[in-house]
């Protein structure tokens, strides 16, 4: 199973809360190319979750990730079989701007206005809850085959306000 990790980096972009901002990343190869999501990639071997959440954004968009929260455990399976634990954190600290990387186009979004349609189909029954501040765990079933973002969502169970 592979183990892979996501980070949210959020700001505030004006007076309303409405004006928060997250950055997400235009994924320009591999797993998930075209899509939006998180900065966030597999881990490496010896590598604690947050070592690789923070790794991979550095490497992905150039930014320096700190305090970062947990938010998530998300359970990937593909015909029956676990694909994929995905550890999801948010942030509120961060040093320097992002920048495009061979791998990735960062964006800062308004957390109103994330492109749930050209994301991962499981992603909008999980991400608004983080986006909110609360905690999720989820289990997400895929049929179909590799690549598993050729497969079909088929279903999923989610429980909120855990503890990690
Ligand atoms: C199945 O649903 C998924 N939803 C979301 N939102 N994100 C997912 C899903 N499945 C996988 N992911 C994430 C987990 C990782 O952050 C990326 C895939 O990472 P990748 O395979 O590109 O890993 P890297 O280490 O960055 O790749 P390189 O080997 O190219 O460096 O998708």
């Amino acid at each position: 199973m592979i183990e892979a990790t996501l980070c949210f980096p959020l700001r505030d972009g004006g007076d309303a809360a409405a004006d928060r901002e997250v950055l997400l990343i235009e994924k320009r190869r591999g797993l998930g190319e075209g899509w939006y999501n998180g900065p966030g990639g597999k881990c490496e071997s010896g590598e604690t979750p947050r070592e690789c959440a923070i790794r991979e954004t550095e490497e992905e968009v150039g930014l320096e990730v700190s305090d970062l929260e947990k938010a998530g455990e998300l359970r990937f399976l593909l015909d029956g079989e676990a694909h994929t634990f995905c550890h999801v954190y948010r942030t509120r600290s961060f040093a320097g701007e992002p920048s495009v990387s061979e791998e990735a186009y960062p964006e800062w979004i308004p957390v109103d206005d994330v492109p749930y349609d050209r994301m991962w189909d499981d992603d909008l029954l999980w991400l608004p809850g983080v986006l909110e501040g609360k905690t999720v765990a989820g289990e997400f079933r895929f049929e179909g085959g590799e690549p598993l973002d050729e497969a079909a969502f088929v279903d999923h169970d989610l429980e909120w306000d855990v503890s990690f």
